[in-house]
């Protein structure tokens, strides 16, 4: 998949841009707060249809304006799709596939497939475990719409179980039976979405291991490790053992929906011992292993998206990373820098064709 053509208005700050992308490597580069990072999150919102900031997507319309459009010609293998997405204050936000608006954003996800690294990575790390659970998802999502589908199916169920506990303890009252009709859907959505996970990160976790080693040039041992519930339980059994804990609560306290990734340099937590430069390599490496994942099981190169991904590394470490890029043939790239000249020399050492964006 590769974008030629991207054109936005009024979204963020950029009242009208256009831009024909190379097929290989794209950089844009002005100084801070020029809104090259805004650019990065239209490709995401082509990508999977909201911002990768978390911003609701009224507040990316343009300050003072209506609505905001952003449209882009795709390559899909022999024919161009046009791809439109509009938000407007005063209506829901509608996807569109030449011309042809999607039922669910659902059916979007995993039509183009994107890996962006940024500095906002490093919340992977410092966040609760609801940031790598969603993360997790995202990156399974991208390449299995039926994990997609069991996901929603089980955070609404979880949903209603928890209103039920809510409903017992405000009216003092309690229905076992009631509550137990919710453990075989949650089981079955549970179950499934607990196995794609334990699988995913098994396949994972060599693969950051390798770039890891690759990025730092071997000098620390890093661990991506699934934590769930499951490993020792069955779900059904999770959730009979718990009822007791879960009226107190009155939320589902065990489940899939608390798993979480435990990221390890040399056996200890990455956010404890790991410096900025480390964390950082951790992060480029899992994202990286993200992307070969994504080919692997769709087929498709995902876009990569490096939001100033040059700052904090030293020059050993950038060229490995180049090195790596040139070696792996990723799909097309984007790059955002705030310098030109470390640009210019980063794109002239990787031998893509590229095109550099002044922005102001
Ligand atoms: N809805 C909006 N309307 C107008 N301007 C906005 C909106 N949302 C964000 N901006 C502006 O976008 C700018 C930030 O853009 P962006 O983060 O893309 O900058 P950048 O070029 O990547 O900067 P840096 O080099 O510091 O990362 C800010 O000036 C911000 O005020």
């Amino acid at each position: 998949m590769i974008i030629n053509k991207l054109s936005l208005i009024n979204f963020k700050n950029h009242s009208e841009q256009s831009f024909d992308f190379s097929p290989q490597i794209n950089c844009f580069v002005g100084n801070n707060g020029v809104g090259k990072t805004n650019i990065l999150d239209a490709l995401h919102y082509l990508s999977v249809g909201k911002s990768f900031l978390g911003n609701s997507d009224l507040n990316n319309i343009k300050s003072d304006e209506d609505f905001f459009v952003i449209e882009s010609e795709i390559q899909n293998e022999e024919k161009e799709d046009i791809i439109k997405i509009l938000q407007s204050k005063e209506s829901k936000k509608v996807i569109k596939k030449n011309d042809k608006s999607y039922d669910r954003l659902a059916d979007h996800i995993g039509y183009l497939p994107s890996v962006m690294i940024s500095p906002y990575d490093s919340n992977l790390i410092s966040d609760s475990g609801e940031s790598r659970r969603k993360f997790l998802d995202a990156m399974i999502s991208q390449t299995d719409s039926s994990y997609l589908f069991d996901l929603i199916q089980y955070q609404k169920t979880i949903q209603q179980r928890n209103a039920l506990l809510k409903y017992f303890a405000k009216n003092r009252t309690f229905d076992k039976d009631s509550l137990e009709i919710y453990d075989d859907p949650i089981s079955n959505f549970g179950t499934r979405i607990f196995e794609k996970r334990k699988e995913f990160v098994e396949k994972l976790n060599p693969i950051v291991q390798h770039f890891y080693e690759i990025i730092s040039g071997g000098k620390e041992i890093v661990n991506v490790i699934y934590e769930s519930h499951l490993f020792d339980n069955n779900f059904k059994e999770l959730l009979s053992n718990s009822i007791d804990k879960d009226r107190a609560l009155t939320y589902t306290s065990k489940g899939t929906h608390k798993d979480d990734l435990l990221f390890e340099m040399n056996g200890n937590s990455i956010k404890k011992i790991g410096s900025q430069g480390q964390q950082k390599s951790f992060l480029i490496s899992l994202k990286l292993a993200q992307i070969n994942r994504i080919k692997e099981l769709t087929g498709k190169s995902p876009i990569l998206l490096l939001d100033d991904i040059f700052d904090k590394l030293d020059d050993t470490r950038v060229s490995q990373l180049i090195e790596l890029v040139n070696k792996q043939s990723f799909g097309q790239i984007f790059i955002t820098d705030t310098h030109k000249e470390r640009t210019e020399n980063v794109v002239r050492r990787i031998n893509e064709e590229s095109r550099i964006f002044e922005i102001s």
